[in-house]
């Protein structure tokens, strides 16, 4: 399987005098077309590796493969058009005085032509389900609208690698599914890899691998069901065990007979209607 980020001991600190590193020993490798979630406590450092594989900041220490090749201060615009990142805050990220011109300036700026650019955005606003919002000014969107635009901004960019820094934080839990359910067509059509930093833990169940941080280092990279299955693990980690394994726990100490592996609500409430309540 090809990789398309190999990222090894990266360091970082924000205050040169300082004698804590915000990073050490950051290393994990992404496939291409993968699903990986970064989970982890606030301050964990998070942000901080998406904004060194965007090339935002240089590292103190380590390397960063995009691609097969390894970012310098030469290629970082270069490289850093394979990647879209999508940031929480989707203020910082408008230009265009309307939401076309919004997704267009991107475009422009990739020299792409002028009938495929009119096609592309508006391809991207039917994704996002923001047709309609074409000719406002992004000022006027509320947070989750924003956040919608931003990633159709870069998704009409078509890049390699989508950073989503709690791109969906402003959505509610319906809004934040039928995004992330976008964000995978696309990447199933495009063959998209995914980089999500996220606080919901349903969508990280749904990713193929989960990297977790703490204090700055990779603590554990593990399918969703190896962390979410280990209460150690969740506890140590500084997560709450979610809902449903809490419930699970609680059915098998009743007797029901309920498998090891980690079930989402609907999953589990499918495997209880099968099992137990349609007899
Ligand atoms: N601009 C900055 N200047 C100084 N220190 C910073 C800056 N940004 C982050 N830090 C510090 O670096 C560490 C890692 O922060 P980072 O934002 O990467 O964590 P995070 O896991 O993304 O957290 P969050 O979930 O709150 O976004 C924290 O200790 C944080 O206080």
């Amino acid at each position: 399987m090809k990789k398309i980020l190999e990222i090894q001991n990266l360091t970082y600190k924000y205050e040169e005098d300082s004698d804590k590193l915000n990073l050490s020993g950051v290393s994990f490798d992404v496939n291409e077309g993968e699903w990986i979630s970064i989970i982890g406590r606030n301050g964990s450092g998070k942000s901080t590796t998406a904004r060194l594989i965007d090339g935002l900041m240089p590292a103190l220490s380590g390397t960063i493969k995009v691609d097969g090749e390894v970012l310098t201060e030469a290629n970082v615009w270069d490289l850093r058009r394979k990647i879209g990142m999508v940031f929480q805050n989707p203020d910082n990220q408008f230009v265009g005085a309307t939401v076309e011109d919004d997704i267009a300036f991107g475009m422009e700026n990739q020299q792409i032509e002028r009938d495929e650019m009119i096609k592309r955005v508006d391809d991207v606003l039917e994704l996002v389900n923001m047709s309609d919002f074409k000719d406002r000014e992004p000022a006027s969107l509320s947070g989750g609208q924003k956040q919608r635009v931003a990633i159709a901004g870069v998704i009409a960019l078509r890049p390699k690698i989508i950073i989503l820094d709690e791109a969906t934080s402003m959505l509610d839990p319906n809004g934040r599914n039928k995004l992330m359910n976008v964000v995978r067509e696309i990447k199933d059509e495009y063959g998209l890899t995914v980089l999500s930093i996220t606080h919901d833990l349903d969508e990280a169940v749904n990713s193929d691998r989960i990297v977790v941080m703490k204090d700055g280092e990779v603590v554990r990279i593990a399918t969703p069901d190896e962390i979410f299955e280990s209460e150690n693990d969740m506890v140590s980690i500084g997560l709450d065990v979610p809902f449903t394994s809490n419930l699970m726990i609680d059915l098998r100490a009743k007797g029901f007979d309920i498998p090891e592996k980690y079930m989402d609500e609907e999953g589990l409430a499918d495997y209880l209607w099968q099992s137990y309540l349609k007899k």
